[in-house]
């Protein structure tokens, strides 16, 4: 267990690429503990690649950064699947295995991050089942849960490890309006329980409804609404 009271993310003259293109350039911000933060932008603006970077997916080449206390430059590729048990990641798309159970979905997770105990699995999956409401869907295979269900189970399993910040990619992007509700009502749970939020959204209505801070990607920057005020319009 952490006892610093560092930032959960902090970003250092920070500059993001894909290929050999500059997406974004300049980038400095932090998140404290707890916090919850949404990340806008037009397509292509810039939000998955910075996400990519702040899970490892893509490399840190230019500037400093920390993510649960691991340095993200020169991240030696050993050491991603720890930064890894210490954030959780959500996607739009659910990914999760169709043929097994949720409840294998979730032990195939806990059994690759260490956790050999069998009794000590069943009780981890059983309270983060509750945690999103679906303790009756341990034996379910995907297909059969809706989509706003399926996505519960993709947060069940980013929240095994008790992870200090969740980074969710478009998370009620294929949802309908009042499924996606319910999943921001999660979130909120999740993130009044102590976990830090990092959420891309197009979505204005959910700013509007759970207002807090917003980092905007816009011309090759992130704007911070910490920092600046700027207007979140139609597409931003
Ligand atoms: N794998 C890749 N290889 C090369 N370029 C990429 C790759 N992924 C994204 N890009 C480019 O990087 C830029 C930023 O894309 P990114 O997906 O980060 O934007 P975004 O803000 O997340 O968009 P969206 O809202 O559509 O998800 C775009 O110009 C995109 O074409």
């Amino acid at each position: 267990m952490s006892f610093s009271s560092s930032p959960v993310v902090s970003l250092r003259d920070v500059a993001i690429y894909q290929d050999m293109n500059t997406i974004l350039s300049n980038v400095n911000f932090d998140i404290d503990k707890g916090e919850f933060v949404y990340l806008v932008g037009r397509t292509g603006s810039g939000k998955s690649s910075l996400l990519k970077t702040l899970y490892a997916d893509l490399p840190l080449l230019t500037g400093s950064a920390t993510v649960a206390d691991f340095r993200l430059s020169k991240l030696p590729r050993q050491q991603v699947p720890f930064l890894r048990r210490k954030i959780g990641i959500i996607f739009q798309d659910f990914q999760l295995l169709v043929d097994r159970t949720v409840s294998e979905n979730l032990s195939f997770v806990l059994r690759a991050t260490g956790w050999k105990d069998k009794s000590k699995r069943k009780q981890r999956i059983s309270e983060v089942l509750m945690q999103v409401g679906l303790d009756a869907a341990a034996n379910k295979m995907p297909h059969q849960l809706s989509g706003g269900e399926q996505q519960r189970i993709v947060i069940a399993r980013a929240l095994l490890n008790e992870p200090a910040i969740l980074f969710a990619d478009e998370p009620t992007g294929n949802l309908d309006p009042q499924v996606a509700d319910g999943i921001m009502q999660l979130f909120q749970e999740i993130n009044n329980s102590g976990t830090a939020v990092l959420m891309a959204t197009h979505n204005y209505e959910i700013i509007n409804r759970y207002p807090r801070r917003v980092l905007k990607c816009e011309s090759g920057k992130v704007l911070d609404s910490q920092v600046e005020a700027f207007t979140l319009t139609n597409g931003f």
